[in-house]
């Protein structure tokens, strides 16, 4: 499978009390990766909802990553991602198997992408590009550097961080295969707008 378009990443918050319907809308418009992003520290409440998660992925025929928790990726049978104080992704690898996808956060730094794909990642991660309401501290990244990347590194490249439908294109055009998106997505107002986000996100990857 081709690891390239939308990377929906959800928000508890932000999602609280249409968690199901919006990322069916977004599964609607077309997801290649759905990530599982919660930090409540609730286990009982990941493995729920991550479980729900996963039946309608079945149904839409969409790849499940868990953020941060290899154990709740193992139990269910699907991808983990992973960053820099998240675990060992070479264990990560070693638990779930050679054909679970392993996403590595490397921020702006090429040489934690060669580390990634020395211990088995699936993917690499570059962020944050632009303001995120979601994680206003994280580290910027450049499209110089996302440029870099994609001379540097054959693996798929995922860039996250501020991401809409203004400033996505500039982010394909540099090489990036997978736009992860929370709020660019999910902070729309209806689930209408959401699955007509999701394929717009995907009319990005096609040649103009
Ligand atoms: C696709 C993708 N890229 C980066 C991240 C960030 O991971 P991390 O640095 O571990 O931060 P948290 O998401 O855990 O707060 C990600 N989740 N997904
Ligand atoms: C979870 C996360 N990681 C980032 C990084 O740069 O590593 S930015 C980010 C938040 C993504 O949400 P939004 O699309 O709402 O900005
Ligand atoms: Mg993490």
């Amino acid at each position: 499978m081709r690891l390239r378009g939308l990377y929906a990443v959800t928000d508890s918050q932000l999602l609280a009390g249409k968690f199901l319907s919006y990322v069916e809308a977004a599964l609607d418009g077309g997801v290649t990766l759905l990530q599982y992003r919660d930090k409540s520290g609730d286990e009982t409440r990941r493995l729920r909802e991550a479980s729900a998660l996963l039946k309608l992925c079945e149904r839409y025929k969409t790849r499940l990553i868990i953020n941060d928790d290899a154990e709740v990726a193992a139990r269910l049978g699907v991808g983990v991602h992973l960053g820099q104080t998240d675990g060992s992704l070479p264990d990560a690898r070693a638990l779930l198997g050679h054909k679970a996808i392993v996403g590595a956060t490397c921020h702006a730094q090429l040489e934690l992408a060669d580390k990634a794909k020395a211990d088995g990642a699936t993917y690499v991660a570059f962020g944050r590009f632009f303001n995120s309401q979601t994680k206003p501290g994280a580290p910027t990244c450049s499209l110089d550097l996302l440029s870099q990347a994609r001379k540097r590194i054959n693996l798929p490249i995922a860039v996250i961080g501020g991401i809409t439908l203004d400033n996505a294109a500039p982010l394909v055009a540099h090489g990036a295969d997978l736009l992860a998106v929370v709020h660019g997505l999910f902070g729309a107002e209806t689930t209408q707008e959401v699955t007509r986000r999701a394929r717009a996100f995907n009319d990005l990857f096609k040649p103009a």
